[in-house]
């Protein structure tokens, strides 16, 4: 198969990073701080540009990072609004054995959807040519220490920065080392977009327009529903959801949708007897997720890490829940307290955005202030308001110390929700770590993203423009983190996403896309 890029279709959408409401985004009641990564996984399609053979469509699937990752599927129409897609087994060279759930019930699905909405007819001429399509994710998705001892790299940002974008993982999928910011979200989410756009079941500026669940496009509210429902479908269990919502959306406070409402399509039977389109419809008011707009404050930035030391969350998740439920009084107050100091960082964090944007001057140089002092000292000296312009200047800062105030406290009950359910959200060995880093001149806070345990961590440190990369404090937190003994820990490269969720992409303007899609 040969293709041609003129008629292509590119999507990607980022990561995610849950830095505050783990566990008690589960429950509708509560709301999670969800950041979108500059982290993207994305989609290509194009048309199989030779004329169609004769017999069935074909639909091929390639994740060139991977081993034996090339999937084939026939597309059969039967009847007017019954559409099956079956892999092909392996009978070519160019297909692997190997099944891919996610990518399976992707197509399945989203070519079921569009033969409701369109005609089986139109939908069997707008795939007459096939479909070649191309998966690629960021570094970042994917572990990338074999690599960089491979080549004698030290574990940081810089080395990161040398190492080729969509690099070859050198393993299959199930062995691949993933660094928990959602792949699979992020592949169902880009994976469905791209479809519903190159099949004309959404318009084509639908991810044009960003925002929540207020302003968004009919065609973005869709892509969210459809994405969550297979991701939900291919997992095996309906979580929040944040982090579908994360790569639809973007950064947001999250509410979780009421799980009843996909409850009538979660069987696993192919095709799917119920249709599709009367639940996945954004007009379906059942859907009743909330995506708040956030964002967190300029001239800071956020610092993952990647710890080597991995947890199972599924497992964290089912004892939380038990102890839960065995004790809800105390776990009603509990989450109540970390709900209230939740609510409260996003205000502050909010807070911070309208500040700058009223009075930059003293922002800036309140920024510049605090980036070289330990949080401890940001209001230590006393001369503190003859620094700039006074009132204004000080106001900024205490704000920051609240901020960093009330991520302490969060850890701080996170850290009790784990020992009275006995489970490792922040076990001790990251607590010595995260208090280490959030010591560090110009760090505002950290913590264990989602569900905890020992396999990440993140950091919102201070980022001041006009300042050498070695004087900022993600390079004082690096040295931290490349020199530290007690845990393996190795910096991830994304900072929060600007742009807002799911997008669309052209192809000279996304580094190494273009060669991994002409990769064979
Ligand atoms: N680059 C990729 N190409 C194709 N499929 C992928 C890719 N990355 C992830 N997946 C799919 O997502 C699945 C992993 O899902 P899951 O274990 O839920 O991961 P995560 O915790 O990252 O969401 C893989 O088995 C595969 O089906
Ligand atoms: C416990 C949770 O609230 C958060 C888990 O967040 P993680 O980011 O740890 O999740 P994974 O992507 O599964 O690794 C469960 C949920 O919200 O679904």
């Amino acid at each position: 198969m040969t293709s041609s890029s003129t008629s292509s279709t590119i999507v990607s959408s980022p990561g995610k990073v849950l830095m505050a409401g783990g566990y008690l985004v589960l429950d509708p009641a509560y709301s999670g701080i969800v950041v979108s990564t500059s982290s993207r996984f994305y989609t290509v399609i194009d048309t199989i540009s030779e004329l169609p053979a004769p017999g069935p469509i074909q639909i091929r699937v390639r994740s060139p990072q991977f081993l034996d990752a090339t999937w084939l599927y026939f597309v059969e129409f039967d009847g007017p609004d019954v559409v099956r897609v079956e892999q092909v087994a392996d009978n070519s060279a160019s297909a692997s054995a190997t099944k891919n759930k996610f990518v399976h019930l992707a197509l399945q699905r989203t070519l079921t959807l569009a033969t409701e909405l369109k005609s089986a007819g139109t939908l069997q001429n707008s795939l007459s040519h096939g479909l070649d399509i191309t998966i690629a994710g960021d570094n970042d998705f994917y572990s990338q220490r074999a690599q960089l001892s491979a080549q004698n790299l030290p574990p940081t940002l810089e080395s990161l920065e040398k190492l080729p974008p969509f690099n070859k993982t050198g393993v299959r999928l199930a062995e691949v080392h993933k660094t928990g910011m959602g792949s699979s979200a992020a592949l169902i989410t880009s994976l469905v977009s791209g479809l519903l756009l190159h099949l004309n079941i959404i318009p084509a500026d639908s991810f044009a327009t960003e925002g929540g669940t207020e302003s968004a496009s009919e065609g973005r509210k869709l892509a969210h529903n459809l994405a969550q429902y297979i991701h939900c479908l291919a997992q095996g269990k309906v979580g929040s959801g944040f982090d579908v919502s994360a790569a639809v959306f973007g950064s947001q406070l999250y509410t979780r949708f009421d799980p009843t409402v996909i409850a009538p399509l979660m069987s696993d039977s192919t095709p799917s007897h119920e249709p599709l389109h009367p639940v996945i419809s954004p007009s379906n008011e059942a859907w009743n997720y909330r995506v708040q707009p956030f964002k967190l404050p300029p001239q800071t930035r956020l610092m993952l890490a990647d710890v080597d030391a991995g947890s199972d969350t599924p497992s964290l998740v089912g004892k939380v829940l038990k102890w839960r439920k065995e004790n809800p009084e105390e776990a009603k107050k509990l989450w109540d307290t970390i709900d209230t100091l939740n609510t409260k960082l996003a205000k502050v964090l909010s807070g911070l955005s309208d500040t700058e944007t009223k009075n930059p001057t003293a922002y800036r140089k309140a920024v510049k202030y605090i980036s070289t002092i330990q949080s401890v000292q940001w209001l230590a000296n006393p001369n503190i308001t003859q620094n700039g312009d006074h009132a204004a200047f000080k106001a900024v800062i205490e704000t920051f110390v609240e901020a960093h105030q009330i991520t302490e406290d969060i850890r701080a009950n996170m850290r009790k929700m784990g020992e009275l359910s006995s489970v490792p959200i922040e076990p001790p060995e990251q607590t010595a770590l995260l208090d280490t880093c959030v010591s560090v001149a110009g760090v505002v806070g950290g913590g264990v993203p989602g569900a905890g345990g020992y396999d990440a961590l993140w950091l919102l440190v201070c980022d001041p423009p006009n300042c050498p990369r070695e004087e900022l404090p993600s390079a004082r937190v690096e040295r931290v983190w490349s020199t530290y003994k007690d845990l393996d820990v190795s910096p991830l490269l994304a900072s929060e996403s600007i742009a807002k969720g799911v997008r669309v992409e052209k192809l000279e303007e996304v580094k190494g896309l273009e060669e991994v899609v002409h990769a064979h």
